[in-house]
């Protein structure tokens, strides 16, 4: 089976993809805000299977498909909210991140369970780049500080803190401001040779 980290199928990314995934994105964010009455629903949904027949004429194997893929923040991946890196080193990313309306878990903050998913991203993205090997993430530990509000900028830290044998060691942290919302570590081990 064609491995996706180590031989990535050759896309071509369509002008316009990187536009539309943001859109998909907004579409989310909208949809979670929206409480349509009974036209605006069936219209909605109409559009919505419309849109489903576009994208279903496509369909593709996981080694073609383009969400994940692309240079944008985020790479087009809609499941996961968008890491503007602004800095990178070998060692620490640092950049912004904004939880949008779909992340929403109650009272304006963001839904507990989307911030690891967020750091399974962050995290995994940067123990698989820099020349380092594949590795896959083994646990994920967070601390939610205080409450991470959704539609706010916020401060993204990422480090890779350090390598001992198969395993690495990843921390991070999410900041509103001077307030510190998350901690997050991360275990990520190097596969055998042969494991997918
Ligand atoms: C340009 C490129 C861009 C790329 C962008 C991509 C972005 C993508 C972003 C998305 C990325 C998302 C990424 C994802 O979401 S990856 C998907 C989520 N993760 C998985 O599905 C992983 C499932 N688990 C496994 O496959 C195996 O268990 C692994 C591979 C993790 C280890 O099994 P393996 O048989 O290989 O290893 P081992 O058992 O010999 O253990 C080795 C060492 O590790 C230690 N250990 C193991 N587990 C744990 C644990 N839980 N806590 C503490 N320690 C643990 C163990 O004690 C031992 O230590 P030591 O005795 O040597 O000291």
């Amino acid at each position: 089976m064609p491995n996706w980290w180590d031989k990535p199928a050759p896309v071509v990314i369509p002008e316009g993809y990187a536009e539309f995934a943001e859109q998909f994105r907004i579409l989310q964010d909208v949809m979670t805000a929206a409480a349509p009455d009974a036209d605006q629903t069936r219209t909605a949904s109409q559009l919505v299977a419309e849109l489903i027949d576009v994208l279903a004429q496509s369909a593709t194997d996981e080694w073609s498909q383009l969400s994940g893929r692309l240079p944008v923040p985020g790479r087009g991946q809609t499941l996961v909210p968008a890491f503007h890196i602004e800095t990178e080193t070998e060692t620490e990313s640092r950049g912004t991140v904004r939880f949008g309306r779909q992340f929403l878990g109650g009272n304006g903050a963001v839904h507990g369970g989307a911030i690891p998913l967020f750091f399974d991203d962050a995290f995994g993205r940067f123990a698989n780049t820099h020349d380092r090997t594949l590795a896959r993430t083994a646990n994920l530990h967070v601390d939610y500080r205080n409450v991470t509000p959704i539609d706010t900028d916020l401060a993204v830290i990422v480090r890779f803190d350090r390598e001992e044998g198969r395993k690495r060691y990843l921390t991070g942290e999410i900041w509103n401001g001077e307030c510190l919302c998350v901690e997050a570590s991360g275990l990520f081990v190097v596969l055998k040779p042969g494991a997918a």
